[in-house]
């Protein structure tokens, strides 16, 4: 571990917080314990997850996108895990690009896990992200917490969504650990869990347990998880009737707007903002070595 201090921004969509580490060489040796240890709320930053932010072209996974991106979103859960896709990070993580002035203010191309994400700023602060067609696999799961069970729909946003509809979003308890879901091999490699309540005419409000980070107060692929998932369940398909339906979202933090468009991609508006910028102590990062 090298012990030149190493540089952050913290920031955040609709509250979903995320430490960015600019690394445009990727010359950081992010090990997974390093990333919980800077997720930590308490004995380090604190943060839903890490930004790692690479250029494309330096980073094994991300090569093959360098021409159409020129910057790789690494994305990290608080835990140390990977994850393919994180909609409110690659959001943050466009907005920290037009704030360090490594592309022009407007429309912003990212690498992702997941694919290339297209992504535009307005000047109002929103920030709209291509997220992609949704995938929903036939097989379900039952959500379990304490002594109430619902199914869940299957839906995949480049990571694993279960979306539960529930009478009460208190129904979900305190999620300060994972609730239980059967059959585990649906997910073979976890899953992040949404529970749904209906607000108005497509408008719901969700809670999320995310996978590698426990209660978040918003998931931006799981808003739109959610969204596809409601429009089916209230038999709205765009592909079907060649209209774009739009569904809100109410976060715990804020509020996401996703629309669905005929030919199935999705498009995610809502705030990202950079909240500050400092130095990691190379003493404190030393730790993690030993
Ligand atoms: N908060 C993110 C999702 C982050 C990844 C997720 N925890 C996973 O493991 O799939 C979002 O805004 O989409």
């Amino acid at each position: 571990m090298s012990t030149a201090p190493l540089a952050f921004l913290k920031g955040h969509g609709t509250e979903n917080d995320f430490v960015i580490v600019p690394d445009p060489d990727n010359a950081v040796d992010l090990s997974a314990a390093l990333v919980a240890r800077v997720c930590d709320r308490r004995a380090g930053i604190g943060g839903d997850g890490v930004l790692h932010a690479v250029r494309s072209a330096a980073h094994p996974e991300a090569r093959h996108m360098a021409d159409e991106a020129e910057w790789f979103m690494d994305y990290r859960n608080a835990d140390g895990s990977i994850a393919e896709m994180c909609g409110n990070g690659v959001r943050v993580f466009a907005r920290y690009l037009e704030h360090a002035g490594l592309v022009a203010a407007g429309d912003v191309a990212v690498a992702t896990r997941g694919g290339v994400k297209r992504v535009h700023l307005a000047k109002n602060g929103d920030v709209t992200v291509s997220m992609g067609r949704a995938v929903l696999p036939e097989a379900g799961v039952t959500v379990t917490v304490e002594d109430r069970s619902w199914p869940a729909r299957n839906v995949n946003m480049g990571n694993p969504h279960a979306v539960a509809f529930v009478e009460d979003l208190a129904h979900a308890g305190s999620l300060s650990t994972e609730p239980l879901y059967a059959p585990a091999a649906v997910y073979p490699d976890g899953v992040n869990i949404e529970f749904v309540v209906d607000r108005g005419p497509r408008h719901v409000a969700m809670r999320v347990h995310e996978r590698g980070a426990a209660e978040t107060r918003s998931c931006g692929t799981g808003a739109c998880a959610v969204a596809v998932a409601a429009a089916r369940r209230d038999g709205v398909d765009p592909a079907a009737t060649g209209t774009p339906v739009t569904y809100t979202v109410d976060v715990l933090g804020g509020t996401l707007v996703i629309t669905e468009l005929p030919d199935g991609q999705i498009e995610m508006t809502g705030p990202a903002v950079i909240v500050a910028e400092g130095r990691i102590d190379p003493a404190w990062l030393s730790e993690t070595a030993v």
